[in-house]
């Protein structure tokens, strides 16, 4: 009978909040709601923090915008990080974070279910190894949970390598080689780039308009620059300037087969979430033809790709980089909050809290600056519930443990 017992997954009842995902935006709410005296639990799939960071990028990434709009609330990053801190700077921040407001999660905890029961008006989270139950539900698995693999007519026949952008990490394996890179966001742009560091010969298809803007305007940042216009100016204004500043830096890309979209690039990421590119080098490699542009792919061939425009090329790799997607719909059940593909219904700057103890943290589209914005709001909002049922002295007491496991088996 004992055997039998054990086999039944185990039930965790969480006096606070339970976060779903140890990326920077769980990691905020945690750290934001310790300071304020309320415990919480993080349950995450990977064995690490910032798993897209550590495992999912290249090595050549750093931070594209100025680390001041990347910094998680509470902690600075450090004095010494350059202006756009590399990867493995970014990933030494958020250890050092998590360290300093002692935030333990539980790795290797993939949430597959989660559902709020209306008669005990708790959440039940169904992992892997158990079900873990609490008042709040805090929704921190990202914007970029899942690669998007679109279904590409023929890519199926293609004999050489195809890897999606998320698992690539350089170009030392593509020296001499032809790489096909699908899609021109970021990505695709960074990755081509890091192609012809490599001696790679980079192909991207850009099927599309997009917007490039520098990444810097004499000393300054294009993004810093439009947040400052932001607070004086009308988006539409903001987007004119930022516009002649790209084409008085850029040039006019038309020619290089980079359309831009009649929509500007600011109104463009709010309205539809599509970063405009922050060219770190990508143009020039462009411009002087070690990058080539194509039209939009009809099909691939075993060995190649066959264009829109009737031209047909041979490949011997392919990368797709082609984007990411929220993987909210498959394990949060019967919720209205959110949309088929993820996102939560309501725009920025209230897309923070739903219905039932519900919240989400880091799905504003406004990368890390979004995420510290949600995690202060989420933090206070649970805060002032914490302290109507449970008082202050109660708070204070069961906050030295930043974690509380109340481990029973279900029978
Ligand atoms: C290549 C790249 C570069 C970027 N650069 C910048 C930048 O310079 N500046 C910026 O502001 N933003 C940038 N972003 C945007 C990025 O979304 C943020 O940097 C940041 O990682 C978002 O943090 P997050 O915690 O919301 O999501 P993530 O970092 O994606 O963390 C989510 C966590 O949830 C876990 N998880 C997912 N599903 C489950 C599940 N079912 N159960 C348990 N755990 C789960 C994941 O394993 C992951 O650890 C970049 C994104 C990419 C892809
Ligand atoms: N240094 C940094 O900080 C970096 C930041 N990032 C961030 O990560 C996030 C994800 O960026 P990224 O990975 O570039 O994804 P994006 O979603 O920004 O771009 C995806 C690209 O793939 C194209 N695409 C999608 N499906 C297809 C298809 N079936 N056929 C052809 N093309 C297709 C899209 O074209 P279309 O527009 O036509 O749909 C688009 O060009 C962004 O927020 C970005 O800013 C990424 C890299 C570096
Ligand atoms: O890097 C990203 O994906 C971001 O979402 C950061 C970001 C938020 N708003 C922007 C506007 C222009 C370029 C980058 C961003």
């Amino acid at each position: 009978m004992d055997t039998c017992r054990e086999l039944e997954p185990s039930h965790i009842f969480v006096p606070g909040p339970i976060i779903v995902g140890a990326g920077p935006s769980g990691l905020a709410v945690a750290a934001c709601l310790s300071n304020r005296g309320v415990p919480s639990v993080i349950l995450e799939r990977t064995d690490c923090l910032a798993s897209l960071w550590q495992k999912r990028t290249y090595d050549r990434l750093k931070i594209h915008l100025p680390k001041h709009f990347c910094e998680l609330p509470l902690m600075p990053f450090p004095k010494n990080f350059p202006k756009y801190p590399s990867k493995q700077q970014f990933i030494s921040y958020v250890e050092s974070y998590a360290a300093r407001f002692n935030i333990k999660p539980v790795f290797n905890q993939t949430v597959e279910k989660a559902e709020f029961d209306a008669v005990s008006g708790l959440w039940n989270v169904k992992t892997q190894d158990g079900v873990y139950t609490s008042t709040w539900l805090v929704v921190a698995t990202g914007e970029n949970a899942e690669p998007v693999v679109p279904d590409i007519p023929g890519l199926k026949k293609f004999t050489g390598s195809v890897v999606h952008t998320s698992a690539y990490k350089s170009g030392s394996v593509f020296a001499n080689r032809k790489v096909l890179v699908v899609g021109c966001g970021n990505s695709g742009m960074e990755v081509s780039l890091d192609l012809c560091r490599y001696n790679a010969l980079p192909h991207m298809v850009v099927r599309n308009s997009v917007h490039v803007l520098p990444r810097d305007f004499f000393g300054l940042s294009t993004f810093g620059i439009a947040m400052t216009l932001l607070k004086w100016f009308p988006l539409k204004l903001v987007d004119t300037i930022l516009l002649l500043l790209a084409n008085s830096t850029l040039g006019n890309t038309d020619h290089l087969g980079l359309r831009r979209p009649k929509t500007g690039p600011i109104e463009l990421k709010n309205v539809t979430g599509k970063t405009p590119v922050l060219d770190v080098g990508a143009i020039s490699l462009i411009r002087s033809g070690h990058i080539r542009v194509t039209q939009a792919v009809k099909e691939i061939t075993k060995n190649g790709a066959k264009f829109v425009n009737g031209q047909e090329i041979e490949f011997d790799s392919i990368i797709l980089a082609t984007g990411y997607k929220s993987n909210v719909p498959y394990w949060l059940k019967d919720n209205s909050f959110f949309t088929k593909e993820g996102m939560p219904k309501t725009p920025f700057p209230n897309g923070w809290k739903g219905e039932e103890g519900l919240y989400t943290v880091g799905f504003t589209r406004r990368g890390l600056s979004g995420t510290a914005f949600d995690a202060v709001k989420i933090a206070d909002d649970i805060k002032d519930q914490w302290m109507k049922s449970n008082g202050p002295l109660s708070s204070r007491n069961i906050c030295s443990s930043h974690i509380i496991h109340l481990h029973f088996n279900k029978s």
